[in-house]
Parts: C-alpha cells; structure tokens; sequence
C-alpha cells in the first residue's frame, strides 16, 4: 500500500508538485502518468524519501519509506536506470545489492536472467549497456529483495516491444499475487494494457484519477461552430469546460445534449455535433500534450 497525502514541493518560487493525493491498493497496479515536467519523479521521489517535500507527507507500508528498516526487502525502487555505477557488471552490480540487502548471492543470477539479462549481458560492464539493458538490469535490482510494492519511474523507457511486453506480464503477476506497483509514464498506450487505476498529473497537480473506466467512458462532444468565438462564449456561459481541437472546434466536458442546448439558448449556428470518440482518459491526456502546460497556481 502506498498513501499520498497532499504532497507539495516548491523549488524557490517554482512548484514542481502541488497537493498530490492518492492510493496504491495491495492488488493493483497503478499508472501514474503525466506529460514531460508534469511532476511525476518528484512525486516518486517523494515517496521515497529522497526529495524532503514542502508540506503533506507519504507512506508506504503503513511508514515514511525512510523508517522501513532495510527498504529494499519491502518496497523494490527503479528511479533512475542510468544512476547504475558504469564500472562493474551486471553481474556485480546485482551481487552487491543482494549483499546489502542480505539476500542470497544465488538470487542475483536468477533475476538476471528473468528479466532477460542472460550470462553473457551479466558479465559486461554497466557502461556499455543500452538504456533498455539498464532498465532491466534495474528492474532486477528492483525485484532482488523480493518486495511487496515496487515503484517505478518510467521502466518502459528503452525497452523494445518484447521487453515492453515482458515487463507488462512481469508487473500483471506480481499485483495478482497480492503486490502494489505504481508505475510512471508519459505516454498512455504504455500503461493503459497494464494498469488497473490512472492517476494523471499535469503542471503538478492531479488533474484526474480514476479505475480502468476511464478508458471507456466518455461524457465527452466535438462541437464545431460557425462563429467559434460566440460558441467559445456560450459555453462558458453555460459553465461548460471547453478546449480548442483546432478549426474553430472544440472538446466540451458535458453531452451533446447540454453542449446543444447551451448553443442554442445563445443562437450559436453549429456546424458539427457529436460524441468526441475515445475515452475520457485519451481525451484529457491529449489534450494535457497538445497544450502548452499551464503553470501551477
Ligand atoms: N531539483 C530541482 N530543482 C528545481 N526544479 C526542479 C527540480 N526537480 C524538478 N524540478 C522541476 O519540477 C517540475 C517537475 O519535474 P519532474 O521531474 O518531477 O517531472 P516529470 O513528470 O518526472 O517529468 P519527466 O517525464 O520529464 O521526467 C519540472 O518543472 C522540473 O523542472
């Protein structure tokens, strides 16, 4: 289990992360997505007890990360893939983290070559490794104390497609059997096969969060007018959420219905009318990419 609570972090006058709250159930794994400087590694990092947050607090396992005697046992973390020394092999790499952790020795082979590190990768140094090897070889690290919570900053980056569904199989099992992952991305397609829950940050803040039908539900109608500006206008009035979709169109958060309606009180002459396809999620998520971010408050 992992349990954010209001988390903040402030750098100077700039806010990377404002009010974060979420869960992480035993069971699940959770997708934590966001655009490139949404906040998402502070968050992580957070967690983690690396970066002191400014206010609000997190636990994992019921504690602050920091008091859990020998974390690596309980909770398996890969935040930076690159952060490996470049000097030592695979191999060693593994070996001194299982010695540090006080797991046997044997494990480090093993986890090698589960997540597909076989022994000719393992004898080569760190430096020459591709990020996709990196990742793997982190995610092994990640597994070797064999943890009940694994948190994740970005793993798919670098990895081909077998290694992407390798990675996917790995984590699925790991929840099913009882584990908690959270799991970060920017990309949606990366997560949505994976994930039961969707936390989405953006500028810092969670701008949704929710279960898998996020994917599917969608309250959402593309509305194209004559005049955009008086459609833009009428919407507001109606205390609609509207974004531009380029072409004088626009994404309303509401049904065709209301979005009609609010036009036609106005006398607003449309154009176009429809369900915007695609579920919620997609929606917001393309349009958190598309725009330029806002600043948080
Ligand atoms: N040490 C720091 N000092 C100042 N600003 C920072 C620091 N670390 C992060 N930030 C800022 O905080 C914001 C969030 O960064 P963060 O790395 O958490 O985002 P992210 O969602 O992980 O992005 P990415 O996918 O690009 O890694 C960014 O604007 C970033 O520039």
């Amino acid at each position: 289990m992992i349990e954010v609570t209001d988390l903040t972090k402030r750098y100077g006058d700039a806010v990377a992360v404002q009010g974060v709250s979420f869960r992480c159930e035993p069971g699940t794994v959770t997708g934590f997505l966001g655009p490139n400087g949404a906040g998402k590694s502070t968050t992580m990092r957070m967690i983690c007890g690396l970066t002191p947050p400014t206010s609000g607090s997190a636990t994992v396992l019921g504690v602050p990360y920091r008091r859990i005697p020998n974390p690596g046992r309980h909770v398996g973390v890969l935040l930076d893939a690159s952060a490996q020394h470049s000097g030592r092999t695979g191999r060693e790499t593994l070996e001194l983290t299982a010695r540090t952790l006080g797991v046997d020795a044997a494990r480090a082979a093993q986890m090698l070559q589960r997540v597909g590190l076989p022994p000719a990768a393992a004898r080569r140094r760190v430096g020459g490794y591709s990020l996709g090897m990196r990742q793997r070889l982190g995610i092994a690290q990640a597994l070797l104390g064999d943890p009940r919570v694994l948190i994740l900053d970005e793993p798919a980056n670098g990895l081909d497609p077998e290694g992407i569904h390798w990675m996917r199989t790995m984590l699925r099992d790991f929840a099913d059997r009882g584990g908690t992952v959270l799991l970060s991305s920017h990309l949606l397609r990366e997560v949505e096969a994976v994930a039961d829950r969707f936390v989405v940050i953006a500028g810092g803040r969670i701008v949704a969060q929710g279960g898998r039908e996020l994917l599917t539900a969608s309250a959402a109608t593309f509305v194209r007018a004559l005049n955009s500006a008086e459609l833009e206008t009428a919407l507001a009035e109606a205390g609609l959420s509207a974004r531009h979709c380029g072409d004088g169109a626009f994404t309303v958060a509401a049904d065709a219905e209301a979005v009609g309606r609010a036009a036609a009180k106005a006398g607003v002459v449309l154009l176009e009318l429809r369900p915007a396809g695609g579920g919620a999620l997609e929606e917001l998520y393309l349009s958190l990419t598309a725009a330029p971010q806002e600043e948080p408050r």
